[in-house]
């Protein structure tokens, strides 16, 4: 497939939704649904799916889609009083003609800007207002980057303060064929102990059970490596301290309507994410959080 001409275009996915495809001039590919900003598809050259989505995935606002990369903005999870993972991933995002430049990020020319940004309705919600800019981005070697940019517009002087997470599912083989490097020896908070603090023990991080964990203060890089498939997902990550693990395994995956009982063996969440400290701007600060996946 080499030699197609890069390509970013606009059409329709599953029920009528407005998804943007970015395609580079080696083949490689990914997908992004203006609902929730979301990207529901990252291929190689080869049109391999390197993302997980459920089968059983439902399409239709303003439920988030099951799988791909859901943004968790602005609360992570269902710590706080916002609905679980925040909003982000649940209102319609538009696309971005001229968003302020990117200075790091000129070697891709495939990508696409979509920004979010409060209605009346949603200060309701959360009183904040606020431009949120992501641009999610295909490299020179297929590499998917997503970057996002937060600014705090409030014109009341006040400031405000988030959680963040690009909740990324991973397409593996087999769960138990899987292991997570750069993670060992970390503290964590354990979601399924009522956030208490455990330090990782062991040299390699293996699947036999549900995990639901949040990785303190991780290193820029964590690889995740499919030995079944011989594949490795490498994440790198900057202005995201934390790193978000998380299989629901059996007990929990027959509980979620939009997920098969089985596919719990077929995806691993590992999610780049900023949650023991959140972020807190002032009135005209900007933030930014930075997530590449490349694939060996
Ligand atoms: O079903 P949701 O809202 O998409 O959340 C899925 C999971 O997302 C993970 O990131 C959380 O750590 C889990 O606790 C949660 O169950």
């Amino acid at each position: 497939m080499a030699g197609e001409k890069p390509s970013v275009e606009l059409c329709k996915g599953v029920n009528g939704l407005d998804k943007v495809v970015l395609r580079d001039a080696r083949g490689s590919s990914a997908e992004v649904y203006l609902f929730g900003g979301h990207v529901t598809s990252w291929r190689t050259d080869h049109r391999e799916e390197l993302l997980f989505v459920s089968n059983k995935a439902i399409f239709k606002p303003p439920k988030a889609i099951r799988g791909g990369i859901p943004i968790c903005f602005p609360q992570f999870s269902s710590h706080g009083n916002l609905e679980q993972h925040g909003f982000a991933r649940n209102k319609f995002w538009i696309i971005d003609t001229d968003p302020p430049p990117f200075p790091s990020d000129s070697s891709s020319k495939t990508f696409v800007d979509l920004i979010l940004k409060p209605t009346d309705d949603d200060f309701k919600i959360w009183p904040h207002s606020y431009e949120f800019r992501l641009r999610v981005a295909l490299g020179l070697g297929g590499d998917l980057m997503l970057t996002s940019r937060i600014r705090n517009t409030n014109a009341d002087g006040k400031p405000f303060s988030f959680t963040f997470a690009y909740h990324t599912y991973f397409s593996v083989s087999d769960i138990s064929e899987v292991r997570v490097e750069g993670l060992e020896t970390l503290d964590y908070l354990d979601n399924l102990k009522e956030r208490e603090r455990f330090t990782e023990q062991g040299d390699a991080i293996t699947f036999e059970s549900g995990v639901d964990k949040i990785y303190l203060s991780t290193p820029a890089k964590i690889a995740i490596i499919d030995h079944e498939k011989k594949r490795t997902f490498v994440l790198r990550k900057d202005g995201l301290p934390d790193a978000v693990v998380w299989n629901p395994w059996d007990r929990k995956a027959k509980a979620m309507p939009d997920f098969g009982d089985d596919e719990y063996k077929h995806m691993l969440c590992v999610e780049a994410a900023a949650i023991e400290k959140p972020i807190t701007l002032k009135p005209g600060e900007e933030w930014k959080g930075r997530c590449v996946l490349y694939r060996h």
